[in-house]
């Protein structure tokens, strides 16, 4: 027989989800739209698949990303890309999804019009859904980015960064920005991203482990092997 028991980070997935969903829930009670900030990579993919499936009210919610590569929303690495093809299915196609790239040629000729986009959103959001990387970064918060400072620090809600470990620039919201949200769930998976959460949770450089700017919020964490 064959089992359908779901996995660990499958039922992660729809636990966050439900958390997710009744955040939204919760608020739309109260005010007319709400934001919902997600992350990109592939940890949120079973995430995106699960909350689409949710009942919302879906054409009252706005989704915008907690960071994206300067890429064609159609290339493989872009993170709109899995949000289009992963999270707005079916009844979720209504939600209102603001990316993060423009026509400009590069992220620092496009980070204005991007703020101007993100000040007409729902603030606060309703919730962030943090990532994080082998390295501790979140979003584009990355530690060997010369901007990383700049998006710790600036009261702007993006920030164009460039970083060696990473192939393509990016565009960040910037760190006051993700804290302008009522929750923050940060959604990992691995014994690798555990021991950097691990260690991060022993310090309060955030220069040194960007994940550490999020860590007193607070956040509820989403962990499975
Ligand atoms: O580059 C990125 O990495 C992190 C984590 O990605 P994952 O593939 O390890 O899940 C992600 O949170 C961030 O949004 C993304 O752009």
């Amino acid at each position: 027989m064959t089992d359908t028991t779901p996995s660990p980070r499958e039922q992660l997935a729809t636990q966050l989800a439900e958390a997710v969903a009744e955040a939204l829930r919760q608020d739309l009670e109260r005010q007319a739209r709400a934001l919902l900030i997600v992350s990109g990579g592939s940890t949120p993919l079973p995430f995106f698949r699960a909350l689409a499936a949710r009942d919302l009210p879906w054409a009252r919610i706005e989704v915008t990303l907690a960071d994206e590569r300067w890429v064609d929303d159609a290339a493989p690495d872009s993170n709109a890309r899995l949000v289009r093809e992963h999270l707005l299915h079916g009844p979720a196609a209504e939600a209102t999804f603001v990316p993060l790239t423009t026509d400009h040629e590069t992220p620092e000729q496009g980070v204005d019009e991007v703020a101007t986009r993100l000040e007409g959103l729902a603030w606060p959001a309703s919730v962030a859904v943090l990532g994080m990387g082998g390295d501790g970064h979140t979003a584009s918060l990355l530690p060997d980015s010369r901007e990383l400072d700049l998006a710790l620090t600036t009261a702007a809600p993006a920030v164009a960064v460039r970083s060696p470990s990473q192939p393509q620039p990016r565009l960040t919201l910037s760190a006051e920005r993700l804290h302008r949200a009522r929750r923050h769930f940060l959604h990992i998976t691995g014994e690798e991203k555990r021991d950097v959460l691990a260690r991060a949770l022993c310090g309060d450089d955030a220069r040194e482990l960007p994940i550490r700017a999020f860590l007193a919020c607070p956040v509820a964490i989403y962990w499975a092997p």
